[in-house]
């Protein structure tokens, strides 16, 4: 290596700042990754139980509206069969109670499936039944306990007369009565539900059965479909065709939410996903961070180039400057910058490429930049180099030795975060103290608003390329792109015109705002500095 070439080299090495950060490591990898997958994991059950949840309570709802629907179903055939028998007992000839009567009780009673007994009644009294046949004295029956809007009786749990300690469900109409089993009804109800049967007539209303004591009779109206409230929980609520009994049902808890199987497939599933998700989000970082440690050891060897974009003033089209743009190939492969500066972004590496950026504009261009004091080279920094304290002295240094002026390079910065204004702002202060010209990058995306160039003191602006796409596309480019340039003319800021591609952008431009400046392809594709030496104007044509 020639003398000079190594001196260059071992300065690089001497100003590029010790990396923020250390390379990364396995023993900093595994915990991220064990990390990611647990939270991953652990986000993803309890979206997935959640999901389930939220899935199984809505299957749940729905289906004790149907059970309690079956259940009007199965309990409709018994009401029916109480009042047909009702009925032909209270048609049949007389006499009652005689030999024939109770031989027809006694058939009706052994065909039916849910009748325990049928008998007759005199004012209020059974007289004579199919179990007991004609009794020596008239027992009384007990108290109704409601009268259905048809007119029948009901008694419920009541002692069947004649009978002491047997229980059953009286139901009477004229002088007829029959009795029923006490779970004739109540059999019918799913066990998984829980659940009253309430029984009304227009102005009363009886808990009939059911596991929901008689507090919890429900207040408003009753309406088939529309569920109601007990004690917090939703109960569907389905009721009778003819309105006569409607059920308040809903399913149990299930012991813990995982005896679902909806909600532990969900789960289980949204285990699986967040495993994934952590996983994928642990080998991007992985991917990145490899990507980065592969960036450090190419700066450290020197391998990424430079090329260099002209930029042109729009009034007469000469170059007054050119931006320094990193490029970098492995194994024959060019690697795109926005994939490699967001990795040295991320891994606290790109300190490393400023400088290194820096360093190599200064050995390829420090002589032309010498020679020409109003060309300028603009590098690209970032926040993180203005929060660095030390970074305007290595810019100092850097300089100093190749003996370029501070005016002869720029900065550019894309600032994307709205925190540490107070912190960016010093560091750009601090720049344009020492003579450079400071360029807010891509201007109009992101927060780079007009409240924020009132904060951070620059001395010009880089429109972004989709306002420039503007220009030639829409009818309402000067009333969108008239009061930026406007702004940047009254804030006496520069104006670059970044993605020139047409002709016609730069004539809209060049007549929207004279001083500007232009870059983009059509000033020139990013190129290798000695073609860009090569297009710039000899000393006495520039000159002259
Ligand atoms: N911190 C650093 N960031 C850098 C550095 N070098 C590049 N970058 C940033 O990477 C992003 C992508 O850059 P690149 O692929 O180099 O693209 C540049 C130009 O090639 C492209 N360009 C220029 N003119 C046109 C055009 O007319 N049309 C079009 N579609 N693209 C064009 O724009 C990129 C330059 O943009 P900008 O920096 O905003 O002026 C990019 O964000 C770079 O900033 C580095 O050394 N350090």
């Amino acid at each position: 290596m020639p003398l000079q070439a190594r001196a260059r080299s071992k300065e690089r090495d001497d100003v590029l700042p010790p990396a923020a950060h250390p390379a990364p490591s396995a023993s900093r990898f595994w915990p991220k990754l064990g990390l990611l997958l647990a939270g991953g994991m652990l986000l993803g059950a309890l979206a997935g139980g959640m999901l389930g949840w939220t899935l199984q309570r809505a299957e749940r709802q729905r289906a004790a509206g149907e059970l309690a629907e079956l259940y009007f179903a199965r309990a409709g055939e018994i009401g029916a069969e109480i009042v047909a028998t009702l009925q032909r007992m209270n048609a049949a000839p007389p006499p009652r109670c005689g030999e024939a009567d109770l031989a027809e009780l006694r058939r009706m009673m052994i065909s039916s499936r849910f009748l325990k007994s049928a008998g007759r009644l005199e004012q209020g009294h059974l007289v004579c039944s199919a179990t007991l046949g004609l009794l020596a004295r008239p027992v009384p029956l007990p108290k109704a306990d409601f009268v259905t809007r048809y007119g029948r009786s009901l008694r419920l749990d009541a002692e069947i007369p004649g009978i002491p300690g047997s229980v059953g469900l009286i139901f009477a109409e004229g002088g007829s009565a029959v009795v029923i089993s006490p779970q004739a009804f109540s059999a019918l109800v799913d066990p998984r539900l829980e659940h009253m049967v309430v029984v009304t007539n227009g102005s009363q209303r009886l808990r009939f059965f059911g596991s929901l004591p008689a507090e919890a009779m429900p207040q408003g109206p009753l309406v088939d479909g529309r569920p109601v409230q007990v004690d917090g929980q939703r109960f569907e609520l389905r009721c009778s065709a003819n309105r006569t009994g409607c059920m308040l049902a809903r399913f149990r808890d299930p012991a813990t939410p995982f005896a679902s199987p909806v909600v532990l497939g969900f789960t289980t599933l949204g285990l699986l996903a967040g495993a994934g998700a952590g996983f994928g989000a642990s080998a991007a970082i992985a991917r990145r961070q490899a990507l980065a440690q592969r960036l450090r050891m190419a700066l450290r060897a020197g391998r990424p180039t430079l090329a260099y974009q002209p930029i042109l003033r729009l009034s007469d089209r000469r170059m007054v400057g050119a931006e320094a743009l990193i490029r970098w190939q492995e194994g024959g492969i060019a690697i795109p910058p926005d994939l490699f500066i967001a990795a040295a972004e991320e891994a606290g590496l790109i300190g490393d490429v400023s400088v290194y950026v820096l360093h190599k504009v200064l050995a390829e261009m420090a002589e032309t930049l010498r020679a020409r004091p109003g060309f300028q080279v603009t590098v690209n920094i970032s926040v993180q180099d203005l929060l660095d304290p030390g970074f305007a002295g290595h810019v100092a240094s850097a300089l100093a030795l190749h003996q370029v002026a501070p005016r002869s390079i720029g900065f550019e910065l894309t600032e994307r975060s709205t925190a540490q204004r107070h912190d960016i702002a010093a560091g750009i202060a601090r720049l344009r103290a020492a003579g450079h010209r400071l360029y807010i990058d891509d201007f109009g995306t992101g927060y780079s608003s007009l409240a924020y160039l009132a904060e951070l003191q620059v001395d010009a602006i880089k429109l972004d390329r989709a306002f420039t796409r503007l220009a030639a596309r829409t009818d309402h480019a000067a009333a969108v792109l008239g009061p930026i340039a406007s702004l940047a003319h009254s804030l006496q800021l520069g104006l670059v015109v970044e993605g020139v591609e047409e002709e016609a952008e730069a004539d809209f431009f060049a007549r929207l705002a004279p001083c500007a400046l232009a870059q983009g392809w059509l000033t020139g594709r990013p190129m290798p500095a000695a073609d860009l030496l090569a297009r710039l104007p000899d000393e006495a044509e520039a000159a002259a």
